[in-house]
């Protein structure tokens, strides 16, 4: 069957999360957590859907750029995309007009993560896939300084040995998740003890709270934290880009006392210098530095990791060009021996990465040392397939497709601005979106 595309729609679907605070932190106070949702229709009745995160205001603008590529899309078949999925991947990326709007980050890098994501979808309902096929849906251009497509494969084939095993591990254990959800900026210090309390009790070892807006209220909130979670289970910090590279440093010292294990976009996410500055002065305080939820692409990244600038790398499935980028991440990653610990969340985001951190473990590092990804509890009874989490581990999902799909009732009563959600008053209808 070649399935071919024959439509693609694509909607805007805001959440209020704004209303509890959730997900704030030091540069997003208020986000109302959104996605545009894609769908593409094929003529043998199977469908693929896909998705990208955004914070609210401005998803329309992400929304118009869906619909300029979706013309690339629409018309071909599944077949004779995954055949090619290098070239397509470049047509999308590389379109002679379009790519002067990034190449290969801000909206339009969005809008075609929204695509691929639901071609993969639809790849993976349809078919299972081999090394070499991997290794043909990744463009090396720009990367082969420090990734080979020859190295690529080799790593891949290596790591077929205890592949089973591994399997098998995760279908028992699942894969090491850490919490957000604890520690967002705006939740008050009897709500962060709270969700603490209760985290703790599920099993959760792993906690990551948001800093950098006053310096005495995080250490304050790193104290109870701390006090909270005792001396054994591990802390991370997230700034989200709020200092300059100097105050990265000496704000980081003096939260040194409560053993972060790292700081998360302590500055600019472009500034791999500045990145690579800050590594080195806190590798002596045993800080690392972890970044990537807005590393626009694999040669953003490949500059990370050439530079020593970070410990961690943070993928994000609909930040860079969808699986396709992120193996290029992911295998470039085991190149440098840097752990992966991606970065989820939003919406729809743990049910994504979910299949990538699941990827790397079995098919490519064949690790968990330092590893975790990470799991924010908002939002996942919106999808068809949400992610399964046990005893703060994600268990593998079972479900044919790449967890993108959501329920239709979720989308239609979300859409912005029609939605039920969006025009009752008692919703909040004036909300930040507007
Ligand atoms: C605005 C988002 O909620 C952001 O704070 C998420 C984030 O930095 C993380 O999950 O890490
Ligand atoms: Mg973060």
């Amino acid at each position: 069957m070649l399935h071919k595309i024959t439509s693609l729609t694509v909607r805007d679907v805001r959440f209020p999360t704004s209303l509890e605070q959730h997900g704030s932190d030091a540069m997003h106070t208020d986000p109302d957590y959104s996605v545009a949702y894609v769908v593409l229709d094929t003529d043998c009745g199977l469908k693929g859907f896909g998705l990208t995160f955004t914070v609210g205001k401005g998803t329309e603008i992400v929304v118009c750029a869906v619909e300029a590529v979706a013309g690339l899309v629409v018309g071909k078949s599944l077949q004779e995309i995954v055949s090619d999925f290098r070239g397509f991947y470049r047509l999308l990326t590389s379109d002679g007009q379009m790519r002067w709007l990034g190449p290969e980050k801000g909206v339009i890098h969005l809008a075609i993560a929204a695509v691929l994501n639901a071609v993969w979808d639809l790849w993976a309902r349809a078919e299972g896939k081999d090394p070499k096929q991997i290794v043909s849906c990744i463009d090396f251009r720009y990367i082969t300084d420090a990734l080979t497509e020859e190295e690529a494969v080799e790593i891949l084939v290596k790591a077929q040995e205890g592949k089973q095993r591994r399997e098998e591990h995760m279908l028992k254990e699942g894969y090491p998740a850490y919490t957000t959800s604890c520690a967002w900026l705006g939740y008050s210090d009897q709500l962060l003890k709270q969700l603490c309390t209760d985290a703790l009790k599920s099993g959760w070892t792993k906690f990551k709270v948001k800093v950098g807006a006053d310096l005495e209220d995080d250490k304050r909130r790193c104290r109870l934290m701390r006090q909270m979670i005792g001396p054994d289970n591990t802390l991370m910090i997230d700034a989200n880009q709020r200092w300059d590279v100097a105050e990265a440093i000496s704000w980081v010292s003096s939260l040194a006392e409560f053993k972060p294990l790292w700081v998360e976009e302590p500055t600019s996410p472009d500034d791999i210098l500045g990145h690579a500055a800050i590594s080195k002065a806190l590798a002596p305080l045993g800080i690392g530095v972890a970044t990537g939820e807005q590393c626009h692409n694999r040669v953003m990244f490949k500059q990370f990791l050439q530079a020593s600038a970070l410990q961690f790398v943070q993928i994000d499935s609909c930040r860079l060009g969808s699986v396709n980028e992120n193996l290029a991440v992911l295998l470039m990653a085991h190149k440098f021996q840097v752990p992966v610990c991606p970065h989820a969340g939003g919406v729809g985001l743990c049910e994504l990465v979910q299949h990538l951190i699941l990827f790397d473990y079995i098919c490519v590092s064949g690790s968990l040392g330092n590893r975790m990804c990470e799991y924010v509890d908002h939002l996942h009874e919106h999808f068809t397939s949400p992610v399964v989490i046990h005893d703060a581990h994600y268990m593998p999902p079972k479900d044919p497709g790449y967890s993108c799909e959501m329920l239709e009732s979720s989308v239609q009563s979300h859409q912005y601005p029609e939605g039920d959600v969006w025009t009752r008053p008692a919703a909040g209808t004036e909300k930040k979106s507007k």
